[in-house]
């Protein structure tokens, strides 16, 4: 069997502790090589050890200017965020293991797993996972470590209403549910872009949310 995609095969994946329920694929050949959701990718008792981790430190989330490459904080409604180091502490290294094992790709290739919280009002614009390399600090990192190919975006509680992951090209939005997860690629193997990678999270109305969010790159990731 050839390979679609980096996300393994099968109705489930068997990772080393963990049995993943793949609920649904979208497969378009050329135009992107998975969209998919995802079961219990993670126990309740995991999602609220992450967000106990993450609160004390979270800071706004920045946007990245593509021109300057330099961190812009926006005067929105916005999420905030943080970043575990990889394998950072025991349950983030089986996280990061499990997450890792998800995929075609060694646990290496993992960026550092990133927490998000979106109080009620917030949400995010559209934009692409895929590392713009329209400046210097983007081009070092693509040098550095290939492009990001995959994301897989854990939700971290349920959301009393609001705050899908939409993906407006092609009109489909991911409901959060605890402990479920959305995985897509943003670009093929030689790192050329799928544009209907595109997506945000819509705004929170009631109550907040919580993700986790796991970046793979083309190679082995090298931080800054
Ligand atoms: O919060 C979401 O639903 C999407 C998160 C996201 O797009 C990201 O972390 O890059
Ligand atoms: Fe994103």
């Amino acid at each position: 069997m050839s390979i679609v995609s980096l996300l393994r095969e099968g109705p489930a994946i068997t990772t080393s502790d963990r049995q993943v329920r793949v609920a649904a694929r979208l497969h378009l050949p050329g135009v992107i090589s998975m969209l998919a959701v995802l079961n219990e990718v993670l126990s309740a008792d995991e999602c609220a050890a992450l967000i106990e981790m993450a609160r004390p430190r979270l800071r706004p989330s920045t946007l990245v200017d593509p021109k300057t490459g330099r961190d812009l904080v926006s005067s929105e409604r916005q999420s905030q965020g943080m970043f575990f180091r990889p394998g950072e502490n025991e349950l983030v290294a089986r996280i990061d293991r499990r997450l890792a094992e998800l995929t075609h790709l060694p646990v290496e290739h993992g960026e550092g797993l990133q927490i998000l919280h979106y109080p009620e009002g917030a949400g995010s614009a559209p934009h692409y996972d895929w590392i713009q390399p329209s400046n210097e600090a983007n081009r070092a990192s693509i040098a550095r470590s290939g492009q990001r190919i995959s994301t897989l975006v854990s939700y971290l509680n349920d959301v009393p209403a609001g705050g899908e992951t939409a993906f407006p090209e092609l009109g489909w939005n991911v409901t959060p549910q605890r402990g479920s997860a959305v995985y897509f690629e943003s670009c093929d193997p030689a790192g050329e872009l799928y544009p209907v990678s595109v997506h945000h999270s819509l705004l929170v109305t009631a109550g907040e949310k919580w993700v986790a969010t796991k970046w793979a790159r083309t190679r082995p990731f090298v931080s800054a």
